[in-house]
């Protein structure tokens, strides 16, 4: 019988192998590094080098004497690329100013005394989808504000789907929403949809938002950025969590830091929610930005037997606020009269939310 050796003395010799791999990695992983610093150091904008991975690999596939296929082994070295590219750039890539790593304290918004972020409770930003008249600016605005809640929504520019559909009220209705709202003592917000009406929005509104359709409108996103307002911005439709932050850097590298990210749901297949609400995008905005991040359940969900929950859920992962839409006469509303909670029904809203919004968010 031939002298077989054990499976713990082969393991043994594995774990010996493990260590010599490690060993080895490492210091490919310190000469990869040197090697990003210094493509950064001559300007290179590019750290990917598709051909040089390629020479590798060709080079690896003819030394290649097995047991392993060629394939297998390519997979692995490709597999090591990646991970030193990764740290090339996580070294020497340019901090992105929404980072936690650039600014580790959460950022808390204090607009006229209303804080948003941080140890803040909580906020509620709610409203009409577009403000329509006078009378029901006026009929929210006291039932809002009567209830606690600090920031008053309404568009005055509709971004419709169909060009047919109600436009909104321009510039009377920027006009009436910031009457109606400082007559409250409330915070204004209104979407701005083109970079020619950034400057008569923010004469009128204290917040100015960025629809989700606008999201990458960088024209808008860097004249916002220039203006002294602060930002809501809103997830796009279908736009990663990545593009998402890059959104906000626009607006922050122009110099305005009052920022606050909205995620609003993405488009995905499903058919019985509007949009899918990305619960991992709060929690990850909120890990990775120091800025404070709101949930739109309105939108997330375009349905209102799901906003209760949908908003418990958001709380629960760390949103430092809420935003909803409510409307005196929902069925009549001019725009979203599926989803518009009328006033009995934010009253149930609130009353469910009302012991999580004492408390600031903590995960
Ligand atoms: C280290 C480099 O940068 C990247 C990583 C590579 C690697 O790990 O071998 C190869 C090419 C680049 O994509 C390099 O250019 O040499």
């Amino acid at each position: 019988m031939t002298h077989q050796r054990s499976i713990e003395d082969l393991r043994a010799e594995v774990d010996q192998i493990n260590r010599d791999l490690l060993t080895l990695l490492s210091k490919r992983g310190e000469v990869v590094a040197q090697i990003g610093h210094a493509k950064t150091q001559e300007g290179r904008p590019n750290h990917y080098d598709p051909a040089r991975e390629d020479k590798q690999l060709k080079e690896i596939e003819s030394l290649n004497q097995g047991p392993f296929t060629s394939a297998a082994v390519k997979a692995i070295f490709k597999e090591i690329f990646k991970a030193s590219l990764d740290l090339e750039e996580s070294n020497d890539k340019k901090q992105l100013l929404v980072s936690r790593k650039v600014k580790s304290e959460d950022t808390v918004l204090d607009i006229d005394g209303v804080r948003i972020g941080g140890d803040a409770p909580p906020i509620i930003v709610a409203g009409p989808c577009s403000i329509e008249s006078e009378e029901q600016m006026e009929q929210t605005a006291a039932f809002l504000a009567a209830k606690g809640v600090k920031i008053l929504r309404g568009g005055a520019y509709k971004p419709r789907t169909s060009p047919y559909g109600f436009q909104g009220m321009g510039v009377d209705g920027l006009i009436l929403g910031s009457r109606v709202a400082k007559e409250h003592g409330m915070l204004f917000v209104t979407e701005v949809m083109d970079t020619r009406d950034v400057e008569i929005v923010a004469e009128h509104a204290d917040i100015l938002q960025v629809g989700a359709r606008n999201m990458h409108n960088f024209a808008l996103l860097r004249e916002v950025g220039r203006s002294r307002r602060p930002v809501l911005l809103k997830r796009g439709l279908s736009a990663t969590i990545e593009e998402w932050l890059y959104a906000a850097e626009y607006i922050l590298s122009e110099g305005n830091n009052e920022v606050i990210l909205c995620e609003r749901g993405i488009r995905t297949y499903e058919k019985w929610t509007r949009n899918t609400l990305d619960l991992s995008a709060v929690a990850l905005a909120k890990q990775e930005t120091h800025l404070p991040v709101i949930v739109d359940v309105t939108h997330a969900a375009g349905r209102r037997d799901l906003l209760i929950p949908l908003a418990k859920a958001a709380l629960a992962v760390g949103a430092d606020g809420i935003h909803v839409e409510v409307h005196p006469s929902p069925a009549t509303a001019l725009s979203d009269n599926e989803q518009q909670l009328d006033f009995a029904g934010y009253d149930k809203f609130s009353e469910s939310l009302s012991s999580l919004l004492r408390q600031p968010a903590r995960v």
